[in-house]
């Protein structure tokens, strides 16, 4: 790479340079030659000034000459102090004045008196005369006629002059006679004032006094101090003053037409011709014709004057600073310039090299960039579409997004918040989430929310509640977590919400449901529970008693199975709405289960709790349903458990309440009860008797009794129904009242079942042998037994293992047992009767719904239940209800048996209404199997019944 010089110049600043020189110099000399033409002007002008100022100084003295001629010239005498008086003043204000003089002509004869008049005067005045040698005064001799110096003023200082002849003085005279000639001022030459000690060039001015004939009386003079003259005239022009610039120029007056230097009036300078270029060598070179000199001629006063001026040298800075400031200018300017271009053009090299360095790397940066710009296009477009995808999910989800400044105000909220959450979203931007939902500030989640958020934490599942627009209730569910910036500070948070109405609606719903029964809308057992607990913290707190009322409903299951589940709903509902009614608001009634009601009553301060209450909730139940077409009335038992009370724990409350409401139904029902502790022994029993159950069929304990069944019409025995009793060793006889409720609920019954058949028909079949006759045995089958699996196989398994002929056996079922679901329970029956066994329906009338299915039932006997029985003499209804069954049986071909039969009364009514048979106390309780035998051998009967009373079923055996 080669090496430039520093100083090598570049073409461009050598034309820079060049040209700019030239431009400099040439600017420079046009305006030098401006500046001398101006030069020349201004000084003619102060030129012209000067040599004015002068002629008019020498015509004001010529002016005070002629107004002093005046005063002679009028022919009147004038008094030597009216001369002094006028003179005094022109002499104050003309001071370059050294006398003005009066010249009195005086004929020769006349010398003696005028000295004579001069010297009153001044004492010893007379005639005198300069000495031809010039060298002072004499006494002037006797002359034919004097020209004497009359009047002199001042005369301090011009007392030599006095009386002074001046006949001899030439110049005077030559003056006077061309004044006299020319009838005007006229100007002596320049003389030596002799009366001033520094002598200086002096002129008189001097102008005839004639009379009126024209004769020459004298003439009036003033004697001028010549320099004083000029420089007063100056410096009345202003042209002596200190300011201006009188040094710059020189003025030169002379008193003649040439420059003599004897008649040099006045100078402040060399005006020579020396002076006329007082520049140096720079003037001369730039402008030789230039000159600073003038000189001009006056003629004032009958005579010529020199005036000359010239200008003094000056620097040349002084008259060219434009000039000569634009030449440096120019060459300052013109060398910045050429440095300028010198460096503009090494720096545009260097640029040069810099560009192409720059643009490789441009270049370089540029397929960066391409691939950077190409990335980012990648990423913005998946940027895009992942913000479509965003828009799109949660447009189609049911979520929102929503944003919050660093104040927690709602600064954006999306996702069609408005359509999902039914709030215009202006109603919620600038506001935080308590302003929008006020409530968060006073529950328990909403507290902890704003503590977690101040906390600057993330939240989940924040559930609130608020209205809409259209006034309903919505749910939001949200989620946020905070934002902050680089420097780790809060800027906000973010999150998404959600509308979850429908499932929290759901939620009430399913836990209404899950608390509420569903037929009647009461508060189910586990409601119950809470409502209890609630109670008695209030009972505890108040130390107010309350009652747990645990209400059932009287031969429910009657009209269940009568009349069919739709109208035991209806009876159900009524009675769960007259509970409702009869009670307070802030009572609880709670169905329990199937036709069992809990009441909850809570005493208050203006309603003490009494027996009243629970009267008065029967009696509302008591009172008559419609049920379908038919009227029913329905009563109910109930059992009150008091809280608080001796031996009743809280958790107690229901059980005791069931426990009284049980010793109300063994009362005899549509009663009530009170808990006392005796009715839990009794409860006590129950379970001890659970627990000895499970063990009664092992050890032997069960027997079964016998009660002989009676043909109505014939008196004979014609069949037994097997009666099961437990023989425990502690209890004694265990009635089944009292165990197969307990065997029922427990299942035990199926076992229990299967021995009582297999006992029975063994026993059958044993007295059978023996010769007793060929009787029906007829055995209770319980629901839990119909419903086991192997019914049918156990059935034929006991009929093959006893060898009892299956029309020696007569099954008997219970209404109940069909009611639930008719079909299967037929085709049930069917396969039972199919073992060639009879079928009989037990207590019949206390719970058949509908009769119309008997037809459909292959069943043989229909047992009236012994309640029907009990009142056949005394009730109406009763004896109807059984007339009615009887007649039913017949019409469908069925055999009729009446049990409970206790009196005579009941019997005939029964044979008269043609009852087949009957069965009861009246003919035999029920017998241990010996004593059973032992009725059997003794051939025991009723008395037969008259033939024609009523068309009778045979019984089969
Ligand atoms: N007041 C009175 N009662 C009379 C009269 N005649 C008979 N009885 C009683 O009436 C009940 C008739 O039996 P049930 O209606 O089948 O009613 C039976 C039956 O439902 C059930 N039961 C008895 N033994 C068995 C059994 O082996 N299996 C099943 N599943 N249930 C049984 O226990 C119930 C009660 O049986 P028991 O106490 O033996 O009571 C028997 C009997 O002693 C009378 O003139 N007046």
């Amino acid at each position: 790479m080669s090496r430039r010089l520093p100083l090598s110049l570049t073409l461009a600043a050598a034309l820079t340079l060049g040209g700019g020189l030239a431009a400099s110099g040439a600017l420079f000399l046009g305006v030098s030659h401006l500046e001398y033409d101006n030069m020349a002007l201004s000084f003619g002008q102060r030129s012209d000034e000067r040599v004015a100022a002068v002629r008019q100084g020498i015509e004001q003295a010529v002016e005070v000459l002629t107004v002093t001629n005046q005063l002679f010239a009028r022919g009147e005498p004038v008094s030597r102090d009216g001369f002094r008086d006028f003179t005094a003043a022109l002499l104050q204000r003309h001071r370059y004045i050294q006398a003005f003089c009066f010249h009195r002509s005086v004929a020769g004869n006349a010398r003696v008196a005028v000295e004579a008049e001069l010297s009153r005067i001044r004492p010893g005045t007379v005639f005198t005369e300069l000495r031809p040698d010039g060298a002072g005064l004499a006494v002037a001799p006797q002359r034919a006629r004097y020209h004497v110096v009359d009047y002199i003023e001042p005369m301090a200082g011009n007392e030599r002059a006095f009386g002074l002849n001046i006949t001899e003085n030439v110049e005077v005279m030559s003056a006077l006679e061309v004044a006299r000639g020319e009838g005007r001022v006229a100007a002596t030459s320049l003389f030596q004032l002799a009366q001033d000690a520094r002598p200086q060039p002096a002129f008189e001015l001097i102008m005839p006094v004639l009379d009126r004939h024209g004769m020459l009386l004298g003439d009036t003079a003033v004697v001028i101090r010549g320099p004083e003259l000029v420089r007063a005239a100056l410096d009345n022009a202003g042209l002596l003053d200190a300011r201006d610039a009188s040094r710059d120029i020189a003025v030169s007056v002379y008193a003649g037409e040439t420059a003599e230097r004897g008649a040099l009036l006045f100078s402040t300078g060399d005006t020579g011709p020396a002076a006329a270029n007082p520049g140096g060598w720079l003037d001369r070179l730039l402008a030789p014709a230039h000159s600073s000199r003038s000189a001009d001629i006056l003629r004032v006063a009958g005579k010529t004057w020199r005036v000359e001026v010239a200008g003094a040298a000056r620097p040349f800075l002084a008259d060219h600073m434009a000039s000569t400031s634009l030449l440096i200018g120019g060459i300052l300017m013109t060398l910045l310039g050429a440095a300028f271009v010198q460096a503009s053009g090494q720096r545009a090299r260097k640029v040069q090299q810099l560009v192409r360095q720059r643009t490789a790397d441009l270049r370089r940066t540029n397929r960066r960039l391409v691939e950077d710009v190409a990335a980012r296009e990648r990423a913005e477009r998946a940027l895009q579409q992942s913000e479509q995808r965003f828009r799109q999910l949660v447009s189609m989800s049911s979520d929102w997004y929503w944003e919050q400044d660093r104040e927690l105000r709602f600064t954006m909220v999306t996702g069609g918040f408005t359509e999902k959450a039914g709030i215009a979203v202006e109603g919620l931007i600038g506001k935080t989430r308590w302003e929008f939902v006020p409530s968060l500030l006073d529950s328990d989640s909403g507290r902890a929310h704003i503590a977690q958020v101040r906390a600057q934490e993330p939240f989940a599942n924040l559930e609130y509640r608020t209205v809409d627009e259209h006034g309903d209730t919505r749910w939001f569910c949200v989620n946020g977590q905070p934002v902050f910036d680089d420097a780790g500070q809060l800027t906000g948070y973010r999150g998404t919400g959600s509308d979850i109405t429908e499932r929290k609606l759901t939620e009430q719903r399913v836990h209404h449901v899950a608390q509420h029964d569903a037929l009647t809308g009461l508060p189910n057992r586990s409601l119950l529970q809470d409502r209890l607990s609630q109670a008695i913290a209030y009972a505890n707190r108040n130390g107010r008693p309350i009652w747990v009322m645990l209400i059932d409903l009287d031969r429910f299951k009657f009209v269940n199975d009568s009349m069919g589940h739709k109208a035991g709903d209806v009876l159900l509902m009524t009675v769960a709405a007259r509970l409702s009614s009869s009670l307070r608001d802030t009572d609880t009634v709670a169905r329990l289960s199937g036709d069992e009601f809990v009441v909850i009553l809570s005493e208050h301060h203006d309603e003490p709790l009494t027996g009243d209450i629970v009267q008065r909730v029967m009696d509302s139940v008591a009172q008559p349903v419609m049920l379908g077409t038919k009227e029913f009335f329905v009563t109910c038992s109930i059992g009150v458990a008091v809280y608080p009370s001796e031996g009743t724990p809280a958790d107690s409350l229901i059980e005791h309440a069931d426990i009284a409401m049980y010793s109300a139904k063994k009362m005899g029902r549509n009663n009530f009860q009170f808990y006392t502790p005796a009715m839990n022994e009794e409860s006590l029993e129950r379970v001890r008797i659970e627990g000895a159950l499970r063990n009664a069929l092992e050890r032997n304990e069960f027997v079964l009794h016998y009660q002989p069944q009676v043909d109505l019409k014939t008196g004979q025995i014609v069949g037994m129904e097997a009666l099961i009793r437990w023989k425990h060793p502690e209890l004694g006889m265990v009635p089944p009242n009292r165990f197969i409720g307990i065997a029922e609920e427990t299942g035990l019954i199926v076992q229990i079942g299967a021995w009582v058949l297999r006992t029975a028909c063994a026993q059958n079949k044993a007295w059978q042998d023996a010769g007793l006759g060929r009787l029906r045995v007829a055995v209770n089958l319980s629901a839990r037994q119909f419903g086991a699996a192997d019914l049918i196989t156990g059935l034929e398994a006991v009929l093959v293992d006893t060898a009892l002929d299956p029309e020696c056996l007569e099954i008997e079922l219970t209404e109940s047992l069909f009611m639930s679901d008719v079909t299967p329970a037929v085709e049930l029956l069917h396969r039972m009767k199919s073992l060639g066994v009879n079928l009989s329906i037990d207590d019949f009338g206390t719970g058949f719904s509908s009769l119309s299915y008997l037809s459909r039932f292959p069943i043989d006997v229909l047992k009236i239940d012994r309640s029907f029985v009990a009142d056949i003499t005394h009730d109406a209804n009763d004896a109807a209800i059984v007339t009615s069954i009887i007649a039913l049986a017949h019409n469908l071909k069925l055999a009729v048996i009446a049990e409970g039969v206790e009196t005579l009364e009941q019997l005939d009514y029964l044979r008269s209404h043609g009852c087949d048979e009957m069965q009861g106390y009246y003919f035999s309780k029920p017998l241990a199997p010996d004593d059973f035998e032992a009725l059997l051998r003794q051939r025991r009967a009723l008395p037969p019944a008259i033939p024609e009373t009523a068309e009778a079923v045979a019984l089969p055996v």
